[in-house]
C-alpha cells in the first residue's frame, strides 16, 4: 500500500475543519498525489448515519460505551468504505479526526480508559495507524469561545453539551498521547493565528512527502 495516510486532531474549535479547507488547495497545487479528504464521524453513508445517531442532541440517555462502539463502528465502515480503497490506489487521505479522538473523548474524558477504548479500536481498524498526525493544540476554553462565537454557523451537537471540566480532559489526554507517540504526532500551537497554523501544518506535510 503506497497511499500516506494523515489524521487531523485537536479539541473542539481547534480549527481543524478551517484548516483543511486552506490546506486542501495548498496540497493540491504543489503535489502530483491524488488527495482524499474526508471526515470522522462519517465520512461514507452508513458512517453518516451513524454519526447522527451518536451527535443527536436528544439521545441524551446514550451510555458512554455504546458511543465508543458506535464511533468505533462508524470508523470500520467508513475505513473500508473510503480510507482503505484509497490509500490501497496510491492517495494521500485527509482525515479530519480518527482513533485519538475517541482515545481522547471516550476513553479519557467518558472515563472508559484510554486503552480499553484503543483496544475496540485496534478491533475496528485491524491496527491501521496513520502515517502522520497534526494534532491542534489549543486550551479548552479558547476552542470553546470559537464555537459560541459563531454558533449560528455551525450546528449544535450533544458533544456540545458538554462541560469545559469533559473538554479540558480531552486536551489534556490529547498532549499525553502526543507526548507518547512523538514519531507519528506533530503537535501545532492552533492558538496562532489562522495562516500561521495552516502553513506550519502545510510545511509538515511536505516534509513528510519528501520523507
Ligand atoms: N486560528 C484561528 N484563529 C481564530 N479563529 C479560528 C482559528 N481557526 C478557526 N477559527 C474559528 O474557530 C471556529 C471553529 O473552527 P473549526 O475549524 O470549525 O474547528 P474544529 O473543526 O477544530 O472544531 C470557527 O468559527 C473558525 O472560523
Ligand atoms: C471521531 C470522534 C469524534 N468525537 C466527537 C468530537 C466532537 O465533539 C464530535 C463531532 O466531531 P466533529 O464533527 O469533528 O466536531 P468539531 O468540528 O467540533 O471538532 O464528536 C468523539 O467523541 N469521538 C470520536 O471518536
Amino acid at each position: 500500500m503506497k497511499g500516506i495516510f494523515i489524521t487531523i486532531e485537536g479539541p473542539d474549535g481547534a480549527g481543524k475543519t478551517s484548516v483543511i479547507k486552506q490546506l486542501l488547495p495548498m496540497l493540491e497545487e504543489t503535489i502530483q498525489q491524488e488527495i482524499v479528504a474526508t471526515r470522522e464521524p462519517g465520512g461514507s453513508r452508513i458512517a453518516e448515519e451513524i454519526r447522527e445517531l451518536i451527535l443527536n442532541p436528544e439521545n441524551t440517555e446514550m451510555d458512554a460505551r455504546t458511543e465508543a462502539l458506535l464511533y468505533a463502528a462508524g470508523r470500520r465502515q467508513h475505513l473500508v468504505e473510503k480510507i482503505l480503497p484509497a490509500l490501497e490506489t496510491d492517495k494521500l487521505v485527509i482525515c479530519d479526526r480518527f482513533v485519538d479522538s475517541s482515545l481522547a473523548y471516550q476513553g479519557a474524558a467518558r472515563g472508559l480508559g484510554v486503552h480499553e477504548v484503543a483496544e475496540i479500536n485496534q478491533f475496528a481498524t485491524d491496527n491501521l495507524s496513520p502515517d502522520l498526525t497534526l494534532y491542534l493544540d489549543i486550551e479548552a476554553h479558547l476552542g470553546l469561545e470559537r464555537i459560541n462565537q459563531n454558533k449560528k454557523t455551525r450546528q449544535f451537537d450533544r458533544l456540545d453539551q458538554e462541560t469545559l471540566e469533559f473538554h479540558e480532559k480531552v486536551r489534556s489526554a490529547y498532549l499525553e498521547i502526543a507526548k507518547n507517540h512523538v514519531e507519528r504526532i506533530v503537535q501545532i500551537d492552533a492558538s496562532q493565528e489562522l495562516g500561521t497554523v495552516v502553513e506550519q501544518c502545510y510545511q509538515t506535510i511536505i516534509k513528510r512527502l519528501k520523507k
